[in-house]
């Protein structure tokens, strides 16, 4: 157990329901968010975990930034990717020299953290469970799914040991792993897809059951893997995401099957739809599309990779974020000519 509280900063769908679980448990956790009446909820009448997985009502203590005091081995970051530089500069007081920041996001953000607080006080994390902040205090739980820690140097130590298992309080199932970063770059190809499904008002599942669209996520993903393969990396599946049948010469056979798996997974969730599609249909605003997909073409330039089907679907998302294209089949039918054209 660390000596100080552990700081959850970002409480929102998945620090929240991280801390909801952490603090149930007995484990000393403070909340630290942005949004006042969300903080104040939380601290109060409680945090409501609702859902199928799951249903009650926690208080955990909470601050907003300004509140926060003193210093603080364990923070867990779980902002949006595009909030990581605002956040660490806040948090950065608040870290013990010794302490270190485990970033529950997705991402690459481990890359931002560990320029920011140094690679030894950064770990790694790969979180899959499916979440929604619904208002202040309240948070959907939709699904339970792949929660991986591990560090950064690929070292497994005391303090990996025991994160390990405290996220193992949360899913029994988390995994402890020396190759944080073929999660992580798994994740990546994943997420590309998913980014894919926001560009209509499909849920997730539907987008993977339908074989227009096929072509699309075969793309996404093989883009993805290419560039990993490419940077050394070994990227690990979880959850119906494969990562060796999008690999550079990989049949289509194999690749059409996983995107089946994908559509089966996210059948049985009670968050139907991304958070992506929640930023961009619920809460208006921005996506982490530039941090998350957007870097995929900067790696891949870098190692002389082209990932043309990546930067249309930038581009798409940006044209839902700026109000010039609708989210409907029309706008995913422009990726479907992209890939086909390619
Ligand atoms: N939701 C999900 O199911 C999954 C999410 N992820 C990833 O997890 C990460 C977190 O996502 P999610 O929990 O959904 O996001 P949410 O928007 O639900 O929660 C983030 C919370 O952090 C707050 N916040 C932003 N900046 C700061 C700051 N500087 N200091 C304190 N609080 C801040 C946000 O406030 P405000 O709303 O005002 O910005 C919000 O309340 C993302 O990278 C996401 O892609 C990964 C797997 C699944
Ligand atoms: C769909 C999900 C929950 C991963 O399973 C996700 O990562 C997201 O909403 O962005």
């Amino acid at each position: 157990m660390a000596a100080s509280p552990i700081l959850i900063w970002g409480a929102g769908a998945i620090g929240g329901t991280l801390g909801a679980y952490w603090k149930r448990a007995g484990l000393d956790v403070v909340l630290v968010d942005q949004v006042a009446e969300h903080v104040e909820a939380c601290r109060t009448r409680g945090l409501a975990i609702t859902g199928p997985v799951e249903e009650f009502t926690q208080v955990v203590p909470a601050l907003t930034p300004a509140e926060v005091r003193g210093t603080f081995d364990i923070i867990v970051l779980a902002v949006k990717a595009q909030a990581t530089e605002a956040a660490l500069a806040q948090l950065k007081p608040h870290l013990a020299a010794d302490g270190y920041v485990l970033s529950a996001q997705n991402g690459l953000n481990e890359l931002t953290i560990a320029r920011a607080v140094g690679e030894d006080r950064t770990m790694g994390c790969f979180v899959n469970f499916g979440a929604d902040w619904h208002g202040p205090g309240e948070i959907l739980f939709g699904n339970r799914a792949a929660v991986v820690v591990g560090e950064i140097d690929g070292s497994i130590r005391e303090r990996t040991r025991a994160m390990h298992q405290r996220l193992a309080i949360f899913e029994p199932n988390a995994v402890l792993t020396d190759n944080i970063w073929g999660y992580l770059w798994g994740k990546l190809a994943y997420g590309a897809m998913l980014f894919a499904t926001a560009l209509t008002n499909d849920s997730m599942s539907e987008n993977f059951a339908d074989p227009r669209r096929t072509i699309v996520f075969d793309r996404l993903g093989r883009e993805v893997m290419a560039v990993a393969k490419a940077r050394g990396v070994v990227p690990i599946g979880f959850n119906g995401f494969d990562p060796e049948v999008f690999a550079p010469g990989a049949p289509p056979e194999g690749s059409a099957a996983s995107i089946a798996a994908l559509a089966e997974f996210n059948r049985h969730t009670a968050k139907t739809h991304s958070g992506i599609w929640r930023d961009l249909a619920v809460r208006k605003r921005k996506t982490e599309v530039d941090p998350q997909i957007g870097v995929i073409a900067t790696l891949g330039a870098e190692v002389g990779v082209a990932t043309p089907a990546i930067a249309k679907l930038v581009d798409l998302i940006h044209a839902i974020e700026d109000g010039e294209k609708p989210m409907a089949f029309s706008t995913f039918q422009k990726l479907i000519d992209t890939c086909a054209s390619t």
